[in-house]
C-alpha cells in the first residue's frame, strides 16, 4: 500500500480533512475564516493582516473535522505556502474582486503557480470573489475571466469549473452586476443546482473549480462555498459516505478550536 493511501485511509478514520486558505494580502482570507467560524461581528471586521498562519477548525455534522488554515497573503509570506501543500484536501483562493488589475496580475500569477504544484494535483478549488457588497466590486464572471481560469482548462490541466452569482441588492449593483440582473436573479434561486450530482461522479482523475461570489462582511453566499467545499473534500476522501449528511449549514457546527503560529 502506498504512502498516500495508508494517509487516506488514516484521515478517512479520524476524519480531518485539511483545507488550505490562500491568496494575495488584503484579500479577505482571515475575515472568510471567521466568519465561517461564527466569530462575533467585532472580531470579524476587525482583523490584521496575518504574519504567519492561523488553524482553526470547525466541526461538520458527521463529524467530519475541517482545519482552515489560514496563511497570510503578503508577497514575503508566499514563499512559505507550499510548506504546507503535504496532505492538503481542498484550497480555497480569496480574491478581493475590487481589484480587478491584482487578479489579472498577481493573483493570476500566484494561481497558476498553486495549480501547476504537483502535491496539489486533483485538490479541490474554491474561488471565493469577496468584498460582493462593495460598489466596486467586479461580478463574478469578470473575476473569472481575469484570473485566467477557463485557460487552465485549454491549456489541459484538467479542471472542471462552475461559476456561481449571488443576488445583489440593486441598490448596490454595480453598472456591469446590473447589465447582468436577469441572469442574476436566475441563477440565485438555483444555487443547489450549482453542482448536480452528476458532477461529482465523474471527478475521478480531474481538479473540481468552482468560483464564488461572497462577501464576508455580510456573510452572503459563504454557506453555499462551504457547502461545496465540504462536499467535495469529503467526497475525494471519503467517497464511500452518502452525501445525505454533508449539507452543511451553521446548525451544523458542532465546535472549533484554534491555533496561531508566526513565522
Ligand atoms: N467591505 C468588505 N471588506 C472586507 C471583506 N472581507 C474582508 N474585508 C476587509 O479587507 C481587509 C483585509 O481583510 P483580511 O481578512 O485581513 O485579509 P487577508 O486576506 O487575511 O490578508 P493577509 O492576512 O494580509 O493575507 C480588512 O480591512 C477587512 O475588514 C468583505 O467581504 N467586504
Ligand atoms: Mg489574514
Amino acid at each position: 500500500m502506498g504512502l498516500l493511501s495508508v494517509i487516506r485511509k488514516q484521515k478517512r478514520r479520524d476524519r480531518e480533512v485539511r483545507v488550505l486558505v490562500l491568496g494575495l494580502d488584503n484579500a479577505g482570507k482571515t475575515t472568510i475564516v471567521r466568519r465561517l467560524l461564527g466569530d462575533d461581528e467585532a472580531a470579524v471586521r476587525r482583523t490584521a493582516p496575518t504574519e504567519g498562519f492561523c488553524i482553526r477548525t470547525l466541526v461538520l455534522k458527521g463529524g467530519y473535522r475541517f482545519h482552515f488554515w489560514d496563511i497570510g497573503g503578503h508577497r514575503a509570506l508566499r514563499s512559505y505556502w507550499r510548506n504546507y501543500f503535504e496532505r492538503t484536501d481542498a484550497i480555497i483562493w480569496v480574491v478581493d474582486a475590487t481589484t480587478p488589475h491584482r487578479i489579472k496580475g498577481e493573483a493570476a500569477q500566484e494561481l497558476a503557480a498553486l495549480l501547476s504544484e504537483p502535491s496539489l494535483y486533483q485538490v479541490p478549488l474554491l474561488i471565493i470573489a469577496n468584498k460582493m457588497d462593495l460598489l466596486a466590486a467586479e461580478p463574478v464572471s469578470s473575476v473569472r475571466k481575469a484570473l485566467g481560469i477557463d485557460a487552465f482548462c485549454v491549456a489541459g490541466a484538467a479542471a472542471t469549473i462552475a461559476t456561481a452569482t449571488i443576488a445583489t441588492p440593486t441598490s448596490r449593483r454595480t453598472p456591469l452586476e446590473a447589465n447582468q440582473q436577469t441572469a442574476s436573479d436566475t441563477m440565485a434561486s438555483t444555487w443547489a443546482q450549482a453542482w448536480p450530482a452528476d458532477e461529482l461522479s465523474q471527478l475521478d482523475g480531474r481538479r473540481p473549480i468552482h468560483v464564488m461570489p461572497c462577501s464576508a462582511y455580510t456573510g452572503e453566499g459563504l454557506s453555499n462555498a462551504l457547502d461545496w467545499l465540504a462536499q467535495q473534500a469529503i467526497q475525494r476522501l471519503y467517497r464511500f459516505d452518502t452525501r445525505g449528511d454533508l449539507r452543511s449549514s451553521p446548525s451544523c457546527v458542532l465546535s472549533e478550536q484554534q491555533h496561531s503560529v508566526a513565522l
